[in-house]
């Protein structure tokens, strides 16, 4: 299997050398250049497998032999050793026709642990055995940050910056990161929003020299690694569903940066028989829009009860346009030249068409968000956290009857008290999240300023 880029210009590359490219060299995002297909007899056979079984069988299909299987395997299974479910992402039947798929069960109670302890493990990993300097360098709206920062705490050889939207963080997601006093850990809390924080780390990527200069490696879900370990719980949540193989199965992802929700449409491609992929997105609805009207075009910046999808420019929104106007790199540039200077593209047509067959969409406003918390405490006793609750009422708005519908729980209710708080819910928190109240903070509070960061960041990576 060969990587290449979106915009056609970095020469095919191997697996490994696509987890350290991170964001593709000429500025478009890395993928397979041709996707495997898993045949259903295949897929029926993986109904038994573990969590840790199937990743690997997906994986293998994807690494070139590049990692021998006993190292992958090693990885893996450190990787999801310290999660509180056995089954890694356990199924929660709601109804007869709903389950959650639990993605919160990891270190940072959020589903960005998934894959990015098997990240740390990797660049670990690739770390000690190419001798390659580890420098990473991600954005955040809360949770990839603080889960990066635990994939990669206590590895050797590795420096993590992050950098979070002052003030438009949950408390609980500012305190999982910054109370983290390690010498190889900076955040950096940045006078802005998300998208402006993502735009900062995109244009320090897409400078060649400073990106060789000081080793910088992606963690967001700009690197294909992370997409490839999300699509394994699309297949697991697939497999685990009683009934999965006799009716249609919808799959609704709160979504914010596209990946997760990419992630899907990626299993899709490879064969899992997923009905509707439903997009669940908040106030900030740029992807509702575009897949009613066609028109993606980057709106003002709202702060929602979902903080973590408080996001406008999301970033695997290229991936899914190469595949959606036939893979062609140069069309898939002019389109995103077209981006940048007029602020929008616009697709028409058949392929508003394709867009409307590949996905549903519902941009859920704050109160139907609240309203959802409130009906399936009440009706259930399962408490949602504001994300999952978008993706919930998603699922309301599109669920067919005789389908089933899976709706990915992303994080855990505790992450974000604020709002659970307004509908008179009160909740325990889990010990692991009690005890960082009573913790020092380390952060450096910053203007949105490139210039600034830069030094922040030469300095931080220069020192020891
Ligand atoms: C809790 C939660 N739900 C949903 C999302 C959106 O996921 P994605 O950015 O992959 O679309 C995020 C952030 O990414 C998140 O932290
Ligand atoms: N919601 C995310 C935003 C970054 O997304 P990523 O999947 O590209 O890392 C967050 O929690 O930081």
């Amino acid at each position: 299997m060969k990587y290449i880029s979106t915009r056609g210009n970095v020469e095919a590359k191997g697996f490994i050398d696509t987890v350290l490219m991170g964001l593709a060299d000429d500025g478009g995002l890395m993928i397979p250049s041709e996707i495997p297909i898993i045949s259903a007899a295949t897929l029926e056979e993986w109904r038994s497998l573990s969590y840790q079984e199937l990743f690997l069988k997906i994986f293998s299909y994807y690494t070139n032999d590049e990692i021998p299987y006993e190292d992958l395997k090693e990885m893996v299974y450190t990787s999801y050793a310290n999660f509180r479910a056995p089954e890694v992402t356990p199924v929660h039947p709601i109804n007869d026709s709903l389950y959650v798929l639990e993605l919160f069960h990891g270190p940072t109670f959020a589903f960005k642990d998934v894959a990015l302890q098997f990240m740390g493990e990797l660049y670990s990993y690739i770390s000690k055995k190419q001798n390659k300097i580890i420098h990473i360098l991600g954005a955040t709206s809360g949770d990839t940050g603080a889960a990066a920062i635990q994939g990669v705490r206590g590895k050797e050889g590795i420096k993590i910056c992050i950098l979070h939207p002052h003030g438009k963080v949950s408390k609980v997601q500012e305190l999982q990161m910054t109370t983290v006093d390690d010498s190889n850990v900076l955040n950096l809390s940045v006078k802005g929003n998300f998208d402006d924080c993502q735009k900062v780390i995109k244009d320090l990527f897409a400078d060649l020299d400073f990106k060789s200069k000081y080793h910088l490696r992606a963690i967001n879900s700009i690197n294909f690694v992370r997409i490839l370990a999300q699509t394994v719980y699309y297949f697991y949540a697939y497999l685990q569903v009683e009934g999965s193989a006799d009716k249609k199965i919808n799959i609704s992802v709160p979504s914010g940066n596209f990946g997760n929700i990419f992630s899907g449409y990626l299993a899709k491609k490879m064969g899992l028989p997923i009905n509707k992929l439903i997009i669940a997105t908040n106030e900030n609805n740029i992807l509702e829009r575009f897949v009613n009207t066609g028109e993606y075009k980057p709106g003002d910046f709202t702060s929602t009860y979902s903080p973590s999808m408080d996001i406008q420019v999301a970033s695997n929104f290229e991936r899914y346009l190469y595949y959606l106007i036939g893979e062609d790199t140069e069309k898939l540039s002019a389109y995103m030249s077209a981006l940048q200077s007029d602020g929008k593209i616009t697709i028409e047509g058949e392929t508003l068409q394709q867009v409307q067959s590949d996905f549903a969409a519902l941009g859920v406003k704050n109160e139907l968000c609240l309203d959802t918390i409130s009906k399936y405490q009440k009706a259930h006793g399962y408490l949602l956290d504001p994300h999952t609750a978008c993706g919930i009422a998603a699922y309301e708005a599109f669920n067919g009857p005789d389908e089933l519908g899976i709706t990915f729980a992303t994080a855990h209710p505790a992450k974000f008290d604020e709002a659970i708080a307004l509908i008179d819910i009160k909740q325990e928190f889990p010990e692991e999240i009690e005890a960082l109240f009573l913790m020092p903070q380390h952060q450096t509070v910053v203007d949105h300023n490139k210039d600034e960061i830069v030094q922040l960041l030469k300095f931080f990576y220069e020192v020891n």
